[in-house]
């Protein structure tokens, strides 16, 4: 399946054109086929689900959009830039999995949020009042105001991937690619992470989640791609997670080494 095409344009803003737009996606890792002619076109203001089973590519997907990996065909246009522009431009925040945080790091939450400054100030790093403004309404916006002078480490898995995003936001990321947020956090924090997202949709940001979660799709995706190589099915939740198009994907997700030869 393929992208919708579109205009490139500069905005990042609601109705400039697509906030992702990816088509003919090909990656390979020497001989496997990791994505085949994926394409992937999210609006701006949008929260779309990225559903795989393992080794299904969602995170070859989110490296390839954040420019971490040049795929062999096709093109990836993040509100009209190229990855590397888009990251240059701190358009785009990645929150991986598991964050590579020593959890004896003496860094409070409030300074990992300030790093998504770091972009806006000299080379000094010394914060004005408009980095300490967007900081605490980071934090805001993430519940996380009271937790500010935490250390991270000592954060639940689930505030700290609000931590995360918190940072994205201070960065003044218009797309965000959250590969598993729920992984390893109770319903209470899940539920807590579904509103800070919702309110990040209603900022008019982009979301591409990846999640295992698949009853919780409907509950919080204004769409889906369910992924398996290549693209099984997009649409509404409604229309993706049919039984049929899930037994295709999890079908598909058995190895076959004819096919990845
Ligand atoms: N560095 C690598 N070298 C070789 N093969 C790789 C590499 N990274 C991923 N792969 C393979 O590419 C395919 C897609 O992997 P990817 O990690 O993108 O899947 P995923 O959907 O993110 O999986 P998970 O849900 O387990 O995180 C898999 O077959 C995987 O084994």
């Amino acid at each position: 399946m393929t992208a919708t095409a579109a205009a490139p344009s500069t905005g990042a803003g609601r109705g400039a054109g697509p906030a992702i737009d990816a088509s003919g996606i090909t990656v390979r890792y020497g001989d496997v086929l990791a994505l085949e002619d994926v394409g992937l076109t999210v609006g701006p203001g949008r929260i779309c689900g990225l559903l795989g089973t393992n080794g299904s590519g969602k995170s070859t997907l989110f490296s390839t959009l954040i420019g971490l990996i040049r795929p062999r065909t096709g093109r990836v246009l993040l509100h009209g830039r190229t990855p590397d522009q888009a990251r240059k431009a701190g358009l785009v925040a990645y929150v991986p999995q598991s964050e590579r945080i020593d959890n004896a790091f003496p860094v409070r939450v409030r300074d990992v949020v300030m790093m998504g400054r770091y972009g806006h100030m000299g080379p000094m790093r010394r914060p004005r009042r408009a980095d300490r403004e967007a900081v605490d309404q980071a934090l805001d916006r993430t519940g996380l105001t009271d937790l500010a002078h935490r250390q991270i480490g000592a954060l639940s898995g689930g505030q700290r991937k609000r931590a995360f995003v918190a940072r994205g936001i201070a960065q003044g990321a218009r797309v965000f690619l959250l590969d598993e947020p729920f992984a390893g956090v109770d319903k209470g924090s899940e539920g807590t992470i579904i509103d800070v997202m919702r309110r990040m949709r209603d900022d008019g940001r982009t979301l591409l989640v990846s999640t295992h979660d698949l009853a919780g799709v409907g509950d919080f995706c204004d769409e889906a791609v369910l992924l398996q190589r290549r693209v099984i099915a997009r649409g509404t939740p409604g229309e993706v997670l049919t039984p049929q198009r899930l037994a295709e994907a999890f079908g598909l997700g058995r190895p076959d080494p004819a096919e990845e030869a």
